[in-house]
This record gives C-alpha cells, sequence and structure tokens, in this order.
C-alpha cells in the first residue's frame, strides 16, 4: 500500500513559492496530501473532507480566509495521515506556535528562524516537548546557511561525542553577496546602496533587508549554530552585534523608504573600505562561536587579500567548524541564500520526516 502524509504550508513568497514548484515535481513513493495551503496571511486553499490542493493551479484557484493556527493543529490531528507543517514565513507569531505543534504530534520542516533564534525559552519548549511520546519531529536544516548542510552534520557530530571548539564564517546570503561585490581586490567605485537593491531583487534578503543589515539575521544563526553546541545563548541580542544601518536611518518605518535614502550614507561604508583597501584588505561580514570562551559575537572584519573570506563569490556562505576531531576545521561553503536553493533544503526536510512518519 502506498505510504502517505498531510502537509500544511504556511506561505508561498520566494522560498514558499519555489518550494511548491518543487513539491509538485516530486517522484516519490510517499504520496504528500497538501491538505491545507496559507498563500499569504489571509488567503488559504483547503477543504473540510481534506481533499489535497492541486498545485498545478495553487496560484489561481479560489481561496477562503485562513485558518487560526488553533483552528489549523485540530484541522490536521482530526485528519487520518500524520502531519507535517511546512512553515516558509518568518512569522514570529508562528514560531512561538511550534511548541503546541510538536507537542500535539505535529512534525515541523522549515527555513524561519524565528522559533530557534529567540528567547532561549522557546528553543527549550520546543526541544523537551519534542522529547514526549507521540511529539512530531523538527527539521530546521535551512535556518542556516540554506540548504548548506551545517545543522544535521553539527548535530550528528555532537550526539556521536564530539566537542565543538570554534564555528567562524560568513553566514549571510545577502552580506557575502553585498561585500563580495562592494569591497573587492581591484579597486572599484561600485555603490554600496546599488549592490543591496541588487540582493534584494536577487531573493537574498530577509522580506526586509534591513533584518540583514542590521546583523540580526546573522546573530539568528549564530545562536542556532551555538545553541547546538551547547552554549546556552539568551538571545540574538544579548551579544555585541555590529548595524550597517546608518545611524540616522534607525527609526524610519517602510524598507521602501529606508532604501531610497540609503544612497545619502553610501560615503560613510566607502571611506571604511578604502582604508581597508589601503592596508591590503577587504572588508566581510563575519559571524564567531568561541565554546572555549564562550563568547559570540557578529561584525565586520577586514581581511587580507589572500584570506579564503576575500575570494568568496556570490552569495556563498563559508562556515569553518574546528572540533575535537576536527582539528583542521572542517570547512563548508556554497550559495546561502536564494529561492531555489532555500526551498530544497526545506523539501529535503519535509522528506526526511515523511520517510520517518509517513503511513
Ligand atoms: N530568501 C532566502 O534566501 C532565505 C530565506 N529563509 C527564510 O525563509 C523564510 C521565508 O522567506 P521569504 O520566502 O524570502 O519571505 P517572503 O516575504 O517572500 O514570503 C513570506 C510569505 O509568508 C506569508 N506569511 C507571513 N506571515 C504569514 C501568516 N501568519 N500566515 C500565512 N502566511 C504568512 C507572506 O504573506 P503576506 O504577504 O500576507 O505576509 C508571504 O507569502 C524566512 O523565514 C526567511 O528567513 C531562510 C534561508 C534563505
Ligand atoms: N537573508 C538571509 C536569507 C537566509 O537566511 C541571507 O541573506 O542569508
Ligand atoms: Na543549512
Amino acid at each position: 500500500m502506498t505510504k502517505s502524509v498531510n502537509v500544511a504550508i504556511i506561505g508561498s513568497g520566494v522560498v514558499g513559492g519555489a518550494f511548491l514548484g518543487q513539491l509538485k515535481n516530486l517522484k516519490s513513493s510517499i504520496k504528500y496530501n497538501v491538505v491545507y495551503l496559507a498563500k499569504t496571511s489571509t488567503e488559504a486553499l483547503y477543504s473540510k473532507s481534506y481533499e489535497p490542493v492541486d498545485l498545478s493551479n495553487w496560484s489561481t484557484a479560489a481561496t477562503q480566509a485562513t485558518l487560526s493556527l488553533d483552528e489549523l493543529v485540530k484541522f490536521l490531528k482530526a485528519g487520518s495521515k500524520p502531519s507535517i507543517l511546512v512553515d516558509n514565513t518568518s512569522s514570529v507569531a508562528i514560531a512561538d506556535y511550534y511548541p503546541t505543534f510538536i507537542k500535539e504530534g505535529i512534525s515541523i520542516a522549515t527555513p524561519n528562524k524565528k522559533a530557534f533564534s529567540s528567547d532561549l525559552s522557546v528553543w527549550k519548549e520546543i526541544f523537551s516537548n519534542a522529547e514526549l511520546p507521540h511529539a512530531g519531529l523538527v527539521y530546521h536544516e535551512a535556518t542556516v546557511g540554506a540548504a548548506l548542510p551545517l545543522i544535521g552534520p553539527l548535530r550528528d557530530l555532537i550526539t556521536t561525542g564530539d566537542k565543538v571548539e570554534k564555528i567562524e564564517g560568513i553566514f549571510s546570503g545577502t552580506l557575502s553577496y553585498i561585500f563580495n561585490e562592494f569591497s573587492t581586490t581591484e579597486k572599484s567605485d561600485v555603490k554600496f546602496s546599488d549592490v543591496v537593491k541588487v540582493a534584494k531583487k536577487l531573493g537574498y534578503t530577509e522580506p526586509d533587508p534591513r533584518d540583514d543589515l542590521n546583523g540580526l539575521d546573522v546573530a539568528r544563526k549564530v545562536t542556532i549554530l551555538a545553541r547546538i553546541s551547547g552554549l546556552e545563548v539568551q538571545s540574538p541580542t544579548s551579544f555585541p552585534v555590529d548595524s550597517l544601518i546608518p545611524k540616522q536611518l534607525e527609526g524610519i518605518q517602510s524598507a521602501a523608504e529606508f532604501l531610497e535614502k540609503l544612497p545619502l550614507y553610501d560615503d560613510d561604508i566607502q571611506k571604511v573600505k578604502d582604508e581597508a583597501f589601503a592596508e591590503g584588505k577587504v572588508l566581510r561580514f563575519v559571524g564567531q562561536v568561541d565554546l572555549k570562551s564562550n563568547k559570540v559575537s557578529v561584525g565586520i572584519g577586514k581581511y587580507a587579500f589572500d584570506h579564503p573570506f576575500a575570494s568568496l563569490k556570490g552569495s556563498d556562505n563559508v562556515v569553518s567548524i574546528k572540533t575535537e576531531r576536527y582539528v583542521n576545521p572542517l570547512i563548508i561553503q556554497g550559495a546561502g541564500a536564494g529561492a531555489e536553493i532555500t526551498a530544497h533544503g526545506v523539501l529535503a526536510d519535509t522528506i526526511k520526516i515523511a520517510e520517518r512518519i509517513a503511513n
């Protein structure tokens, strides 16, 4: 008999849209019944009889109002199959609900960093609920480095008894792209604000690019890796984080107005770049977790032209993990943002869950 799972998907933006395309084309012996699809915060596709959503016309099909999270839990629990929630949003409200989904036996696959990198109490609740009998599973590989294999391998190392000593790297696809284009080993007069706009257009940035520029997105990723490695980081604002947002633009309401005004401050960051260039260095935005000194930090660093960080390309992330076993650090490098790249990480997690729970 064919095994199957019920899948509820929330979000159809940059990552969610690509996820739906990949799921539609998935060849698998397991049947994935998409019984609920919240396209946006207000519009959803589903039927009370659990008739699967037709993924060939989801963008044009008639919608109804979204279910509340309470209603969604009830809906999924009343289905006859095990369920997976795929959260392709950056919503805090949904993230705060993960402990409930998990306790109620609903598994989660997500690129949403909020639940894993906010207050430590949410992290603890998620992973203690995951130990309960009949709890749902939690997979979140795409919360750090998009689909790059970081969280899975790091957990494998720790579960098998290795000890992490230091993690260091470039964790933001957006900031990698921006600095790789802006601060190069050749003299260039490309404008910081222009590169930011291109990064947004390419789908690398968070829904609001200020969440990348203020360092918080990197701080969230570093928080997740630190916690997995055994360091109880209280929150992504509990350690030093450099921001690239000019002080004068800190109070601005909309992302559009921010992007419009950003060119006014191009000269300031240009000066920092020129100073580094004069020393034979480039600027890169780096995160560090030092398990020996229990210190975490995120900020701009200057790296010599022949340092591996200086030759990074595109939106690549590069992460170095030094452990007791990996005395020469394990290096993981590749694209760390973008629609298809991230979506395949989320789909791979969905498949891993389905392989464990489908019936
Ligand atoms: N882009 C990338 O390269 C990467 C992204 N990620 C993560 O992936 C997630 C999605 O990012 P991205 O696709 O770029 O973001 P988008 O803003 O493009 O998409 C988010 C989608 O979620 C919907 N949404 C938000 N809140 C709710 C809600 N409460 N109920 C239903 N739908 C909701 C939005 O609809 P509405 O318009 O109504 O709000 C929108 O359709 C984020 O958590 C991001 O950090 C992770 C790694 C890489
Ligand atoms: N905005 C993020 C997306 C992935 O988490 C980034 O640029 O890395
Ligand atoms: Na990853």
